[in-house]
């Protein structure tokens, strides 16, 4: 019925492009603020301006990760290394934190003006997954996950959130290691063993893998290669839509 094996307890579901909309406006996000500072850095050091990829560049260096995460890794992958500055630093700094703050701003502002969709495929499965008597946890990088979820009125759906804020309080590596997962498994009581893991970001799908996790849902909302990468990248299984599992019979 859920799609997932008999031993599974427990479902931890990544937010951003897993229950919600929101991985392209993340993906949208970043891309202005990397190509603007990257336009202003190639003017200045006379070199080419090479704009962010917002498929390929999100999706191997941002997608999933902690924002000071990607921003390290993404810049790490065009030879820029900058100092980590303070969680706080102004938009303007030159700084991980401070370009992540930047980001931070303007996800914010689209998040405002286009409101948060959710997958209802995805919030079907959740419900059923209730229904059956699993555990729920939502497990996301994002700083910002409470206030997704509340605006896109599905708070209520899970027994457990582990996010980026938590992870910062805790200092919880990010993924693609698998802390985060392990901490949501263990706050809704259930070992890894016995916990599914349902993500759509390759890091995601590592952290799930690594973590020894009962077994690997990668969602691909992508097409082109997404999909062989999540599977190579440690998904057991890949689907387009949570509601596939439904039909599973
Ligand atoms: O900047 P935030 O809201 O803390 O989110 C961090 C990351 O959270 C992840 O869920 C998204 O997949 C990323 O795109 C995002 O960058």
């Amino acid at each position: 019925m859920l799609g997932l094996p008999q031993s599974v307890d427990a479902c931890l579901f990544d937010l951003d492009g897993v229950l919600t909309r929101t991985a392209a406006v993340h993906a949208a996000a970043w891309k202005r603020m990397f190509d603007e500072y990257l336009r202003a850095r190639a003017e200045a050091t006379g070199t080419p301006f090479v704009p962010f990829d917002e498929v390929g560049d999100y999706g191997k260096y941002v997608d999933g990760k902690r924002r000071e995460d990607g921003t390290r890794s993404f810049l790490t992958s065009r030879g820029i290394t900058l100092p980590e500055g303070r969680p706080d630093d102004p938009p303007d700094a030159e700084t991980i934190r401070g370009l992540g703050n930047r980001k931070n701003q303007l996800v914010l502002k689209l998040l405002e003006e286009k409101g948060v969709e959710v997958f209802d495929g995805s919030v079907a499965y959740v419900r059923a997954c209730r229904e059956a008597g699993l555990r729920t946890a939502v497990v996301s990088s994002s700083a910002n996950t409470v206030q997704v979820l509340a605006a896109a009125d599905i708070t209520g759906l899970f027994d457990a959130r582990v996010d980026g804020v938590i992870a910062q309080e805790r200092d919880l590596p990010g993924k693609p290691a698998p802390d985060m997962f392990l901490a949501g498994a263990e706050a809704v009581g259930v070992p890894a063993a016995r916990a599914a893991v349902f993500e759509d970001a390759l890091a995601g799908v590592e952290a799930g893998h690594a973590g020894d996790f009962a077994y690997v849902v990668g969602v691909d909302r992508v097409g082109g290669d997404h999909r062989e990468a999540l599977a190579r990248h440690g998904a057991d299984i890949v689907v387009g839509d949570l509601s596939e599992l439904l039909e599973d019979k």
